[in-house]
């Protein structure tokens, strides 16, 4: 998952993007990068690996002039993890347009050919996200206008919709004329508009979750709609325009029970009220399944269960205890490259009290378990600190399909369900039983009174909302980007960044 921001202000804006980028960084943790655009229409860059404090320090903060800019942090799908990817992508023809992209394209490679042999386009990386600039560039070219109007854009990124497959939430810039964002026409991934007045006159944020827009001190408008283009011209004025001919809003699942800030509002639904909700109606399957259970404590996995866990404790009458201390300093796991990595963070990250596991039964609460390197971990250490029993409950579903919207779990043979029932999942994570919340308790959890149609949730059914992914793409996926292949290609990757301000 990334993260993505635009701002089109009256005075500098490049505090506020690193800002919004910060308070974003839960969604990715790999690269970051701003690019502003001054009065003259001249762009600005600094793009890295790292975290958004290691990426930006002074000196390139000095140099991100202008009030208008899009930012960016990558969590990457596609290509490699080398800096020459972080974005925002840059193309000078037409006008000078910048790019970011938070999704994952599933026609990368029909694109490619085209852009290169039909529209005469450039690819310097594998990145997805270099592939929808190039579309949006090529479909705004055929304007054929020195500066594109508001109905040339929403033109152009029709034709984005036609031609590009997968999911897509992106903002761009086009020098001296303006910011666009836009979603796919199932709206998978999230993207929230904000505004405030100014003295000098209305301000406007696109951002991937309503958290940035809080915080940055403007107000929640509403979000980019499922296929809709949002336009903002560098004088604020505002246009939009549904652009996708059949749009279904069907938002990723997966950010409800994991990805998302629980302060954030996407499509009208608050996650952490759909985060307290999933942990009702795991409480009630529990009570089903389990009438005379002798849990003594629940204790959740920080950070993301927490909301879950508090909600199931109360509602299962049983009481709440932090029994796991999260080292503040360390990042989320699971959106981490490699295996080991993964592994290593773990015991790093989380270490128990012995106090609230001794002699205890104890129910661990997890929000979901994809690969079970937290959950194997973390029932060892509820041993080792004296539990007597250690159940484990997931908020989520067994995960056993793998994501292609942008998500990177492409290899199904790395889940912990892989060929595994409930029984066998849990002696390979070693707890005394395991419960899973079922698929339609946590789609009724999310969606209590909002108008999403559906959600797209392949990685739990294998049902995948675009309807075009069949076995010859999920085995390719599998073979590029399963742990083993990530690592090879790392290996040999020395690709160097062009329009880079290092
Ligand atoms: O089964 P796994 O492959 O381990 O993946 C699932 C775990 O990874 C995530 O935590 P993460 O540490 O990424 O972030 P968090 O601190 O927000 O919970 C998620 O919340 C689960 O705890
Ligand atoms: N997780 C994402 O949204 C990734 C965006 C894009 N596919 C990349 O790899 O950079
Ligand atoms: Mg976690």
């Amino acid at each position: 998952m990334c993260g993505i921001i635009g701002i089109v202000g009256h005075t500098e804006v490049n505090q506020a993007l690193y800002d919004g980028l910060t308070v974003q960084q839960h969604r990715g943790q790999d690269a970051a990068g701003i690019m502003t655009c001054d009065h003259t229409g001249r762009f600005y860059l600094r793009k890295d690996n790292g975290l958004v404090k290691d990426v930006f320090h002074t000196r390139h903060m000095i140099r991100l002039k202008g009030s208008m800019g899009i930012g960016h942090i990558r969590y990457p799908t596609a290509g490699c993890s080398n800096s020459a990817e972080s974005q925002p992508f840059y193309v000078n023809s037409p006008f000078g347009i910048a790019l970011a992209h938070n999704g994952n394209l599933t026609n990368t490679q029909l694109l490619s050919d085209q852009l290169f042999k039909s529209d005469r386009r450039h690819l310097n990386t594998g990145s997805d996200s270099e592939v929808l600039l190039n579309v949006l560039a090529h479909e705004l070219q055929t304007s054929g206008k020195l500066k594109p109007q508001p109905e040339d854009i929403f033109k152009a990124v029709a034709e984005v919709h036609k031609r590009c497959k997968g999911a897509y939430a992106a903002v761009a810039m086009i020098a001296g004329v303006g910011m666009l964002a836009f979603r796919d026409p199932y709206g998978i991934r999230p993207a929230v508009i904000g505004k405030r007045d100014t003295s000098q006159g209305t301000e406007y944020v696109v951002a991937s979750e309503s958290v940035a827009i809080d915080t940055l001190d403007f107000d929640l408008m509403r979000d980019v709609q499922p296929g809709e283009c949002v336009f903002i011209d560098m004088e604020g004025g505002f246009h939009s325009q549904q652009c996708a001919e059949n749009p279904v809003k069907s938002p990723c699942i997966f950010e409800y029970v994991y990805f998302a800030r629980p302060d954030s509002m996407m499509d009208g639904i608050s996650v952490h009220k759909s985060r307290m909700r999933m942990g009702t109606k795991l409480a009630e399957k529990i009570k089903r399944e389990f009438p005379d259970h002798d849990i003594d404590v629940v204790i959740p996995i920080p950070d993301t269960s927490r909301s879950a866990a508090l909600q199931l404790s109360y509602d299962l009458g049983v009481v709440y205890r932090e029994g796991f201390i999260k080292n503040r300093y360390i990042g989320r796991t699971f959106i981490m490259p490699g295996q080991q990595q993964r592994k290593k963070s773990v015991r790093q990250k989380l270490n128990a009290i012995d106090l609230e596991f001794r002699d205890k039964n104890v129910l661990l609460v997890d929000d979901s378990i994809v690969r079970g390197t937290t959950s194997q971990q973390i029932v060892q250490m509820a041993r080792d600190a004296g539990a007597k029993k250690v159940y484990l409950a997931s908020a989520a579903p067994p995960v056993r399909f793998p994501n292609v919207y942008g998500i990177d779990m492409p290899s199904p043979s790395e889940f912990v369900a892989h060929n595994r029932n409930v029984k066998q999942i849990a002696e390979e994570l070693g707890v005394d039983w395991l419960i899973y919340q079922d698929l339609n308790d946590l789609v009724e959890a999310i969606n209590k009174k909002s108008d999403v149609k559906r959600f797209d949730t392949s990685c739990f059914d294998g049902d995948y909302i675009t309807g075009d992914i069949d076995e010859t793409y999920l085995y390719y996926i599998d073979a590029l980007r399963n742990d083993m292949s990530k690592q090879t290609e790392e290996e040999g990757n020395v690709t160097i960044e062009l329009h880079n301000d290092v």
